[in-house]
């Protein structure tokens, strides 16, 4: 543990809530004290005492080119050159829709904000503007920010750190969001009979990353898909942690199921603030200008926002690219597998494209929560400690999704894999 990271933790405690700027950041499930980075470059991070470490949580998913990138470093150096924010209409935006475009079959129009939480809660808004309808429904395990509505048997820190749902959210802005098991269509079938007129939105992570990493099934998809055609209903599929990573084009592209709302974040903006919302013309319009659901931003759309993220999907969208990293996350799951195995440790892993789960677990398969939560989070904290020592960056819960750059290459797997060897061969437990 680096010492220089203590002392400045207890003294960012004394001006930060929890020393931390979110929630996700403090060791509050593993214990101990959280890293303090000073420089990151491709896939490997530095913390304050010069340690390095291959990274895996990529600041939870945006740098899918890895720290860093001379591409996102010229290209923001470049803009900001020229100034920083304008509100007034600049070309990259536009640049950056047409990009998302081409690889989102889904979305016709879009919107900018500057994060996750913003597009999932323009995007509640806009359901509701839309169909004229109250009603969500989410699944259990998902998070889609911290929009006061969906903050309801949430993933991520929600579920991290045992918040049943937030002191500080009214009930009245609840009652209108309805919950069911994530991957069973039945719960979602049996909201839609009792308030099939009054349902605006089924909201999904098609591939589900805050609740460790779980891939839709492909049937509950296109069974969403289904109910919602026939209730009047927009889908909207939170891709804010698969867009550009489940596959180039999002799960939407992977699962061939075309939702009628996107919500986007982290990769659309290569490590800077952004999130976007997009979606079919005819539902977009709505918004204003030139609709009536209000929505706006002081920076939405900020031109260094806008250049990370051009320079981030170009290089991610060069043929093979995307694939060429995708195949470089399956090798590391076999190889922890491998790994596991030969210590004896039981083990599952998922993989979506660039994103993936591991799990502490001798269940033959994961589709549901509560599946998630019955696996061995003591030997989690063993083996997440256990590969910081060893120079390997994870995320601090048994809860969230890992993730894999274009630069994590035959050294970082390498130094992964020979650590993880020693690690699941000390687990005693
Ligand atoms: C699926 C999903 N939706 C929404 C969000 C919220 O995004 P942000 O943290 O940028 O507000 C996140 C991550 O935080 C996420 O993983
Ligand atoms: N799964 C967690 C996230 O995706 C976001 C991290 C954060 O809230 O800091």
């Amino acid at each position: 543990m680096s010492n220089r990271s203590e002392t400045l933790f207890a003294e960012a405690n004394e001006h930060l809530v929890g020393g931390v700027n979110s929630a996700v950041r403090a060791f509050r499930a593993v214990g101990g004290t959280p890293v303090f980075i000073q420089r990151g470059e491709g896939a490997w991070v530095e913390d304050v005492d010069g340690k390095r470490y291959v990274d895996y949580v990529l600041s939870y998913g945006p740098l899918a080119i890895g720290h860093a990138h001379p591409a996102v470093v010229a290209a923001i150096a470049e803009t900001a050159a020229s100034g920083t924010s304008f509100g007034a209409p600049t070309e990259k935006e536009t640049a950056l829709a047409q990009l998302v475009k081409s690889l989102m079959p889904s979305i016709e129009r879009i919107r900018m904000v500057n994060s996750g939480t913003e597009a999932c809660m323009s995007a509640v808004r806009l359901a509701r503007g839309y169909t004229g309808r109250d009603r969500v429904i989410k699944f259990r395990g998902n998070y889609h920010g911290h929009v006061d509505a969906l903050l309801v048997e949430a993933g991520s820190g929600v579920l991290t750190l045992g918040i049943p749902g937030s002191p500080g959210v009214p009930a009245a802005v609840t009652e209108t969001t309805l919950t069911a098991p994530f991957n069973d269509l039945d719960g979602v079938a049996a909201l839609f009979a009792e308030y099939s007129n009054d349902i605006a939105a089924v909201l999904v992570e098609p591939v589900a990353g805050n609740m460790n990493c779980v891939p839709a099934r492909q049937d509950f998809l296109e069974g969403l898909r289904k109910l919602c055609d026939e209730h009047g209903a927009l889908l909207v599929f939170d891709e804010v942690m698969s867009g550009f990573r489940a596959s180039l084009g999002g799960a939407q592209a992977h699962y061939n199921v075309m939702p009628d709302l996107t919500c986007l974040g982290k990769v659309i903006g290569g490590g800077l603030p952004v999130g976007a919302l997009g979606g079919r013309a005819e539902i977009m319009d709505y918004l204003a200008p030139t609709g009536p659901v209000y929505q706006a931003g002081t920076l939405s759309g900020n031109p260094l926002a806008m250049a990370s993220g051009i320079a981030t999907l170009t290089e991610l969208a060069k043929p093979g690219v995307h694939a060429a990293a995708a195949a470089w996350t399956e090798r590391l799951l076999a190889g922890l597998k491998a790994r596991a195995d030969a210590a004896g440790v039981p083990l599952l892993t998922h993989q979506a494209g660039t994103m993936f789960g591991v799990f502490f677990t001798d269940a033959p398969s994961i589709e549901r929560f509560e599946q998630v939560e019955q696996c061995n989070a003591e030997r989690f904290v063993k083996f997440f400690h256990g590969m910081l020592a060893e120079g390997v960056y994870l995320a601090p819960s048994a809860f969230e999704a890992g993730f894999v750059s274009t630069a994590h290459d035959e050294a970082a797997l390498a130094h992964t894999l020979d650590a993880a060897e020693r690690v699941f061969a000390s687990l005693t437990v």
